[in-house]
């Protein structure tokens, strides 16, 4: 996967330079390109963004350096040319990301991201990038935060861990939060007895069939507890009655 970002702030990128993400790039399994958009401006003053048209408070980002920007990343195209890449807009006025578009995504040959900052980029930009881009603004979540840099690293995170190759035991990746529609279970390790506390005996019995039933049953129960909303979309159906009736 080649992924390229966009920022007036690069160096907020360091991040994906370390852990599993830096080592999907050392193993070549990810292609991550970093520019910073001043590159692309022609002035002395390196100028990003300008006073809002019709007013009100802040700036915007000038529509020609991303136009410029863009251009040179649409021109470095990964795999398939018939395919356009999907530029990723972080925005609050976004799609939310989702651990199923993170799945979706994961799929793609190339994903560009465009960090905005001040008040955001100037709208005709996203419309001239559909000539080039699949263009999808995305929401990391109902908050504000000052720019798109910390949006990316985290959809970039969700999205590369997913990728073959990069975590070590994919089987892991099948049992975490989301990833069947219900929050994950409670782990333990060692000790068994830790400060009074006790590892649940289930967890001890080395019944298998047991332990995963216990699991499912906490999963159910976190999700009612902590993401009720989240259960309105899983299908109550999975859920063994036992465990229905136990909540
Ligand atoms: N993803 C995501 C986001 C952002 C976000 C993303 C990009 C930009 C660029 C500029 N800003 C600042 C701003 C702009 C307009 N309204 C309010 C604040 C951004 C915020 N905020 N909250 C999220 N979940």
């Amino acid at each position: 996967m080649r992924i390229d970002v966009v920022s007036i702030f690069p160096e907020y990128l360091a991040p994906l330079e370390l852990s599993l993400i830096g080592k999907a790039r050392q193993d070549g399994i990810l292609d991550l390109n970093v520019h910073d958009l001043r590159e692309f401006t022609t002035d002395k003053h390196r100028s990003v963004d300008d006073t809002p048209y019709g007013g009100g408070a802040g700036m915007v980002m000038k529509a020609e350096p991303w136009a410029q920007a863009l251009s040179t990343v649409a021109a470095a195209r990964a795999g398939d040319a018939a395919r356009k890449p999907v530029l990723i807009v972080p925005s609050p006025a976004g799609e939310r990301f989702t651990q199923a578009l993170a799945h979706e995504l994961a799929g793609e040959e190339q994903l560009v991201f465009a960090c905005g900052r001040y008040e955001g980029i100037d709208e005709r930009v996203i419309e001239w990038a559909e000539e080039h881009f699949t263009v999808r603004p995305m929401s990391l979540g109902d908050y504000v935060l000052n720019g798109g840099e910390v949006a990316v690293l985290a959809m970039t995170e969700a999205i590369v861990r997913l990728l073959p190759g990069v975590v070590g035991n994919p089987e892991s990746l099948v049992e975490e939060s989301h990833s069947d529609g219900l929050l994950e279970y409670p782990v333990y390790t060692k000790p068994s007895s830790w400060r009074d506390r006790e590892v649940p005996p289930v967890l001890l019995s080395g019944n298998h069939g047991k332990i995963a039933q216990w699991r499912r049953h906490q999963q159910y129960r976190r999700t009612a507890q902590r993401r009720p909303d989240l259960l309105a979309e899983f299908d109550a159906g999975n859920l063994p009655r036992a465990d229905r009736t136990a909540l």
